[in-house]
């Protein structure tokens, strides 16, 4: 199952939700039976007639691979087992033993095309060093595919970071929930596909994964101001604005002024003025191109102070501080990239999920924290992630993300769907416009993703 509107736990949450369904009658052997009927599903799909190596490691991980070993050669697939361990407890015990096939110590382990890393998971508790690195760095070296079980091993759970070896996966198949592991540090590279099984826990939880939103299309009764006029605040670096303000009007806005020196529009249906209208403007974005001297300074706090439902982007993330933003009466949106975030909140130590969370809190603002995978929290707890096609890593794609949330900002009024909205339409525009893409490019796709949502 792909990840979509899975809830991403942390590992204490996760081992909660497992005792909650152990307090419930459940035992630990059918939770794992239920996450190795998973496992073998996945394995035998991606190995489609290839010998597997299961790697089976000391803790419940091993459980997970051991059971899944039995299911596959069961299934009539060739399997090996590569165990780490030798002292196993409970259900991973029952497991192991009921495990009939050929198992050699991980050292000696034959190289396989297809591998399945059931060594470690979220009980990881050291880095993975010595005999155990090696035998991981041979076996991936050789390996055309590998499948890892809830987490790639070495990945710490929370965070994603690796103090030590990691086996690299090219797919991982999480079991519950997706961890922030999967999605911070390390874990971006390490993870490869990710999948979900909900493997009979039912998980609830206030971070997810971004789902595809649905968007509502205009009623018979609207006009282009009942649908939002968007302003757009141009500065120093005009073509920025312009880029939002071509986003902003192909996101469904009802209306786009773009206030700018420069009285270029790149869309006849672009508006430009000499000022921004607050009473008229439903949402307003300030900083793509707008520098940061002192006119650029001025220009902030005029919107800062005003009742302005606000997307805060760029350069004006430079010119706010944290109390401004607590105190605006209206709703507020930021989209910083790591470094405006760090200049603006303090960098991030290791979770990034946390950290956007603690910033929308502390700002009292929508927080999109771009990068690799971008975190989307809210004020209440709640954080949507999701992790975007890597060609959007150019110049002026953050523009245009800027005025897609202001575009949704204007349509829905309501920022966390606004803020949902646009950056789930921003990675599918990508994805429309291809590899190579140029900022230039996104705003023409930007229709038919919103198509497909309708
Ligand atoms: N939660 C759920 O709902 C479900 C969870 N399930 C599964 O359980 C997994 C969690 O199992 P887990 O808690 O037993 O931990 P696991 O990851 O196997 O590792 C712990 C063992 O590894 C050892 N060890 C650690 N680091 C090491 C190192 N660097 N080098 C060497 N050894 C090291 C550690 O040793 P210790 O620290 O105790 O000395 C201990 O022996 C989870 O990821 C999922 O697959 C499913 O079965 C069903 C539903
Ligand atoms: N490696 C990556 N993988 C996926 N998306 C990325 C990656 N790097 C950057 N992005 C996305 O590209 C955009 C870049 O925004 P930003 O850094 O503000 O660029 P600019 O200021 O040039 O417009 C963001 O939406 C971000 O999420
Ligand atoms: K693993």
């Amino acid at each position: 199952m792909r990840a979509t509107d899975a809830p991403i736990l942390t590992a204490a949450e996760m081992r909660a939700v497992e005792a909650a369904c152990f307090a419930r009658g459940t035992s630990q052997a059918e939770l794992m039976e239920c996450a190795a009927a998973a496992v073998a599903r996945e394995a035998a799909r991606f190995a489609r007639g290839r010998s597997i190596l299961v790697l089976g490691g000391p803790g419940n991980n091993g459980g997970d691979a051991f059971a899944a070993a039995r299911l596959l050669a069961a299934a009539g697939h060739d399997v090996t087992v590569g165990a780490l361990g030798g002292r196993w407890s409970g259900a991973a015990e029952a497991m192991q033993a009921a495990w009939r096939g050929p198992t050699v110590d991980l050292a000696d382990a034959p190289a396989q095309p297809v591998v399945v890393d059931g060594l470690f998971g979220i009980g990881l508790s050291r880095p993975i060093e010595g005999e155990v690195a090696t035998a991981i760095a041979r076996l991936r070296a050789a390996a055309g595919f590998v499948l890892a079980i809830d987490i790639a091993s070495g990945l710490d759970a929370d965070t994603g970071a690796a103090a030590g070896a990691v086996l690299r996966a090219d797919a991982t198949l999480a079991l519950g929930a997706v961890k922030r592991g999967h999605l911070q540090g390390e874990g971006v590279a390490a993870t490869g596909a990710l999948l979900v099984d909900p493997i009979g826990l039912a998980v609830r939880s206030e971070v997810r994964m971004l789902a595809q939103p649905r968007i509502a299309p205009p009623g018979s009764d609207d006009h282009k101001y009942t649908r939002g006029l968007v302003g757009v605040v141009g500065g120093a670096m005009p073509g920025a604005a312009r880029l939002a303000a071509t986003a902003a009007a192909r996101g469904g806005s009802g209306y786009v002024v773009l206030a700018s020196a420069d009285a270029r529009v790149p869309l006849d249906a672009v508006v430009h003025r000499e000022e921004i209208d607050p009473d008229r403007a439903a949402a307003v974005l300030v900083g793509p191109g707008l520098g940061r001297d002192d006119k650029a300074r001025r220009t902030c706090e005029q919107w800062l102070t005003s009742n302005c439902a606000l997307v805060i982007d760029g350069d004006a993330l430079a010119l706010v501080d944290v109390d401004s933003l607590a105190r605006r009466p209206a709703p507020t949106i930021l989209t910083p990239h790591a470094g405006e975030f760090a200049r603006l909140f303090g960098p991030p130590a290791g979770d990034r999920i946390a950290a956007a969370l603690e910033a929308a809190r502390r700002s009292k603002a929508i927080v999109v924290l771009k990068g690799a995978a971008t975190v989307i929290a809210a004020p209440d707890g709640s954080a949507r992630v999701v992790q975007p096609p890597a060609w959007l890593s150019t110049a002026g794609t953050g523009d245009v993300l800027a005025g897609l949330v202001a575009a949704r900002l204007a349509a829905t009024r309501a920022p966390m769907r606004a803020a949902c909205e646009a950056v789930w339409l921003h990675a599918r525009a990508a994805r429309l416009a291809g590899p190579a893409l140029v900022a230039d490019d996104l705003p023409m796709h930007i229709p038919h993703a919103i198509a497909e949502c309708l």
